[in-house]
């Protein structure tokens, strides 16, 4: 069995105790992303759409960091503060997996770390 800890800085620095990624036997398990700006650290959320975008450009840089890709990605956690906001994350979302989209849960959450909208974790293969 293989284990391996991914890092970019391409992505935000975890803001506590967990990796971006971990890799075990070619699975890839994502920690939650956020809507941070991995060079600036701020928050990009003048609105769901664009933070929901600012989420997956961090996913798809983890992915990147650890040679995934979003074709790999074969299940989503999806957290919402609002779910209000579901057909606007959908909408953004949606553009990254136009083809056999992975499984997933969208479940509403009454506080996200640094009061975030969404927050999504996935899970990569390579099959
Ligand atoms: C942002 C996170 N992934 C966390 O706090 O666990």
């Amino acid at each position: 069995m293989s284990k391996k800890i991914i890092l970019t800085e391409e992505a935000p620095k975890p803001i506590g105790p967990y990796s971006q990624a971990v890799e075990v036997n070619k699975v890839l398990y994502l920690s939650g992303q956020i809507a941070l700006d991995a060079e600036s650290r701020e928050l990009i959320n003048e609105n769901i759409t664009e933070e929901t975008h600012a989420v997956m450009k961090n996913i798809e840089a983890v992915l990147r960091a650890a040679g995934y890709g979003f074709p790999d990605v074969i299940k989503c956690s999806i957290f919402v503060r609002n779910m209000d906001d579901f057909t606007a994350v959908n909408e953004a979302y949606g553009q990254y997996f136009k083809i056999d989209p992975p499984a997933r849960e969208t479940v509403e959450v009454s506080r996200l770390p640094k009061n975030v909208n969404v927050e999504i974790s996935c899970i990569a293969a390579k099959i």
